[in-house]
């Protein structure tokens, strides 16, 4: 399958758009503490009662189309909750964290909720770079959306890490009767390009949980594996879970 690549939009750089903030302790903002492409950090406690503990922290970027539900899908990881009604449409950046215990270890997760607007794009870009991994979203009750998908694999290979860790993800699965894209075809596009895949709904919760869980032992093990250890597999993982329909926990 040929790649097509889609011209650079012109517009302002994203640190502009983001604008600086105080820094919490045991927290990271990109561009300050947050070396660029650099490891993932090691945990501080905090010292501002916020809970914030952790051993290790990653970051996390959904990236696709606009309306595939990036925010309903992080909303519902970490609040647990469902942005139904108006669609309100992301402007440049938001980020949010959540901390998980992932076999024993706290991983935060700087998760990075991209706007899917074109006019945006020359923001995202600048994000690229240190994401550690990149979910990568389109709606199954939206053909074109899934058809952009390798438009976004191009705009990926040009400016995220070479080892960053992608995954692909086919939303809204609960409109059945909307439905345009095929779990095969999915499926297909994500054997084609080596990635693992799964079908999600933000809401009704199936697989989001799973999701971001599997994409955090991923990157834990990458970090902190001992010799002695089982390598974990992500594609082996998030075949067998996702499978079995995994819903609302964590
Ligand atoms: N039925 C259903 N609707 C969803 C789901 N996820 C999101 N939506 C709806 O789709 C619309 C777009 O969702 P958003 O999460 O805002 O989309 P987005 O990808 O963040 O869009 P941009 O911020 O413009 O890039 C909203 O009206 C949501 O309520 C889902 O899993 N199922
Ligand atoms: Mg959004």
């Amino acid at each position: 399958m040929s790649r097509k690549k889609i011209p650079r939009s012109k517009g302002a750089s994203a640190p502009a758009t983001n604008g600086p903030r105080p820094a919490r302790p045991g927290t990271v903002r990109p561009g300050s503490e947050a070396p660029p492409n650099g490891p993932p950090q090691s945990g501080r406690p905090s010292l501002g009662g916020g809970g914030d503990f952790y051993d290790v922290a990653f970051k996390v970027m959904l990236v696709g189309d606009s309306g595939v539900g990036k925010t309903c899908l992080l909303v519902r990881f970490k609040d647990g909750a469902f942005l139904a009604g108006t669609f309100i449409s992301t402007v440049g950046i938001d980020f949010r964290n959540k901390i998980l215990d992932v076999d024993g270890m706290k991983v935060k997760l700087q998760m990075w909720d991209t706007a899917g607007q074109e006019r945006f794009r020359s923001v995202t870009h600048a994000y690229y770079r240190d994401a550690h991994a990149l979910l990568l979203l389109y709606d199954v009750t939206n053909k074109a959306s899934f058809d952009n998908i390798q438009d976004w694999l191009s705009e990926i290979q040009e400016h995220a890490q070479r080892n960053v860790v992608l995954m692909l993800l086919g939303n809204k699965v609960d409109s059945s009767h909307e439905r345009e894209v095929k779990r095969e075809d999915g499926e297909k596009l994500a054997k084609e390009y080596g990635l693992p895949f799964m079908e999600t709904s933000a809401k009704t919760g199936l697989n989001v949980d799973l999701a971001f869980t599997a994409i955090a032992k991923e990157l834990k093990q990458r970090t902190t594996k001992t010799p002695n250890e089982p390598r974990f597999r992500l594609h082996d993982y998030v075949e067998r879970e996702g499978r079995g329909g995994s819903c609302c926990r964590l």
